[in-house]
Parts: C-alpha cells; sequence; structure tokens
C-alpha cells in the first residue's frame, strides 16, 4: 500500500481551490508503491495525481524532482507533468505534507515484461538520459557508495539473519566497489529507479515513465546496470541475456555507450545490486511486522550481485562488441 497519509474531502477541495484544477469528482488512494502517498482524482477537467511526500523525501529535493519532470516533458520524454498552482508553485500542502498534483498518465505497468519490451526501456532511459541534459539543478546520488556504507552500518550487526555469512561477503562487497568505482564515465540526469512498477505501456507500446523520486546526478551507465538488474532477471534468478541484448539494443539505438561505459558494467551492476539489496534488507530488518507495506526480499539482489561477480566479460550481458 502507499497510502501513509489520509485527507479530509473537504481539506482537498480547499487544496485544490489553489489550482485551475476544476472541481472535484472523486479521489481514491492508490494502494502501489511504497514511498508516498498516491491519491488518484477525477475533477471536471482532467484526471490527476495527487502525490503527498512522505518522510523518506526531503522536502529541500522536491524542487529538483518536479523540476526535472518539467524539463524532460519539454524535452519530449512522455513523462507526469506537475500542474502549476495559481501563484506559480508547484507544491502545496495539504494534510500536513508537501503535495503537488502532476498529469495523470495514461498506460499500466507491466507484470510479465518480455524481451520486446526490454527494448523500448532501453529507448526510453537513453532518451530521458539526453533529454536530461542542460537541467539547471543537481541532486548528489544519496544512495550511492557512502550511502550504502551508511545503510550497512545500520544493518550490518544483524545481517546473518537474512543469511548465515552476509556479514563477510558484503563487507568485502563493499571494500572492492570502494576500489573499483569507475569515476571518469559520462554523467548526467539518471532516473535511478527505473523498474517495471515506474513504466507504463499501452499494449505494447511504452507510454512513459513516472517516479523520478530518486533521480539525482550520477553515471549514465549506472542507470543502464539498474534497468539490467530490475528487467532482465527471471522470477527463478537466471539472467535472459536476451532481455539483455534487447535492452542494451535500444538504449543504444538513441545514446551509444563507450568502450570505458561497456566495460565498466559488471562493477556498475554489482553496486546497483548492491544498492537495491542494502535497501531492502535495510526495509526487512527495520519495518514492524503487520505494517501495511509490502516488504521487498533482498535475498533476489543478493543473487544478482553474485551474478555479476562471476561475470567475465560484458559481452554476457548480451553486448555484441
Ligand atoms: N502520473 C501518474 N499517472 C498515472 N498513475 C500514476 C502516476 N503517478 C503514480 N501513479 C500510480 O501510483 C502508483 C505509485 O506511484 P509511485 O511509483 O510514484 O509511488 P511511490 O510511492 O513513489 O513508489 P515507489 O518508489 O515504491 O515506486 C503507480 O504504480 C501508479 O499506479
Ligand atoms: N524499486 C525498489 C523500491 C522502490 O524504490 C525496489 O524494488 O527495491
Amino acid at each position: 500500500m502507499a497510502v501513509y497519509t489520509d485527507i479530509a474531502e473537504d481539506d482537498l477541495r480547499w487544496f485544490l481551490t489553489e489550482y485551475d484544477a476544476g472541481t472535484l469528482l472523486s479521489y481514491k488512494g492508490i494502494a502501489e508503491g511504497v514511498e508516498n502517498s498516491n491519491f488518484l482524482l477525477h475533477t471536471s477537467k482532467a484526471p490527476l495525481i495527487l502525490t503527498l511526500y512522505e518522510k523518506r523525501v526531503e522536502k529541500s529535493d522536491l524542487p529538483f524532482f518536479l523540476g526535472l519532470m518539467q524539463h524532460l516533458s519539454a524535452g519530449g520524454l512522455s513523462c507526469p507533468l506537475p500542474l502549476p498552482r495559481k501563484d506559480g508553485a508547484l507544491l502545496g500542502t495539504l494534510s500536513g505534507r508537501p503535495a503537488a498534483l502532476i498529469s495523470f498518465l495514461e498506460g499500466m505497468w507491466l507484470r510479465k515484461p518480455e524481451a520486446k519490451h526490454c527494448r523500448e526501456v532501453g529507448k526510453a532511459l537513453a532518451q530521458m538520459h539526453v533529454a536530461g541534459e542542460g537541467f539547471a539543478l543537481t541532486r548528489p546520488n544519496a544512495l550511492s557508495l557512502e550511502g550504502w556504507q551508511v545503510l550497512w552500518d545500520k544493518s550490518e550487526a544483524r545481517a546473518d539473519e537474512v543469511e548465515p555469512g552476509l556479514q563477510n561477503e558484503i563487507r568485502s562487497e563493499l571494500n572492492f566497489l570502494r576500489a573499483h568505482w569507475p569515476k571518469d564515465l559520462p554523467d548526467g540526469v539518471i532516473h535511478a529507479d527505473l523498474f517495471p512498477d515506474n513504466v507504463f505501456f499501452l499494449g505494447d507500446e511504452l507510454s512513459g515513465l513516472i517516479d523520478f523520486y530518486f533521480a539525482c546526478n550520477d553515471l549514465l551507465a549506472y542507470d543502464v546496470s539498474i534497468c539490467l538488474n530490475a528487467w532482465c532477471f527471471e522470477k527463478d534468478g537466471a539472467y535472459n541475456i536476451t532481455k539483455g541484448m534487447q535492452m542494451l539494443e535500444g538504449y543504444q539505438s538513441v545514446r551509444p555507450l563507450s568502450e570505458a561505459e561497456i566495460k565498466a558494467l559488471p562493477v556498475l551492476s554489482r553496486g546497483s545490486a548492491l544498492r537495491f539489496f542494502l535497501t531492502r534488507l535495510y526495509d526487512w530488518l527495520t519495518t514492524p511486522e503487520g505494517a501495511m507495506v509490502t516488504k521487498k526480499d533482498p535475498l533476489e539482489y543478493l543473487r544478482k550481485l553474485r551474478f555479476h561477480r562471476q561475470i567475465s566479460s560484458p559481452v554476457e550481458y548480451g553486448l555484441s562488441l
């Protein structure tokens, strides 16, 4: 679920008077998502998404996220557009939370993406990287090496509860990544969480990307590695090289990867697998039993991490060199 904060109808009607959004016809909470509270609104004008930003989102980051959606949309990427208030601000307050209205994107996310969808995602990711050029604001990636260490420091003592031997394995993985993390690759604005539930399709056609709330400045190829992890493994843990090939070809049809980026893919993929392992591990250990949030399995990402560790050439991801 993701409705942490409830809203009263009167408050919502009052909130809407700040916008040129028409009058409220109906609203309902959206169960999906884990970070923020989302509502679908029908008004006399158009359907809208109302997002109340919850505790893990820094209020000072919101201008970056909302401004980015505007910048990407102006650059031709299909993504939600924040609706400005009558005073021009993109952000208001509702039920004591920072709140924004964003346009409703048609489509739905794919529960069982196929290789052809991975190609579309690769293409859209590259389009986002290109469209992100020239965005005036910057936001460092809070979930890179330093952030991983912080998460690990909070989880390490109990890690072996999840799987015996984890303490040593993750400690040495962090040491490895610190020593081998690439520094001189092309960077820019990355999505950083482009999982299947953040990509909408209408039939087989990609209709847009959502959820820019982890977006930040980092290595563009790191974003590619996140997508390889999120899209190209099967439920049984096997890497699907056909999906990888399609994803990478789709990406390179818009933005070719440099030799250095290709060479770095295994280490970047280890890093992105570790990133999702660590956030999931932390949530696993700290979310109280019975909380209305579906906890995601950290071990899925441990298995992916182990896969990347035994890669001997980027060709194994489906790249033709
Ligand atoms: N612009 C939009 N148009 C249509 N539906 C949307 C839009 N934004 C969000 N949604 C719906 O709300 C759900 C949750 O949104 P979102 O992924 O942004 O939430 P979140 O709490 O940030 O979650 P997470 O970070 O876990 O993915 C989506 O799966 C989708 O169903
Ligand atoms: N996409 C993340 C959760 C939300 O950021 C995960 O699957 O762990």
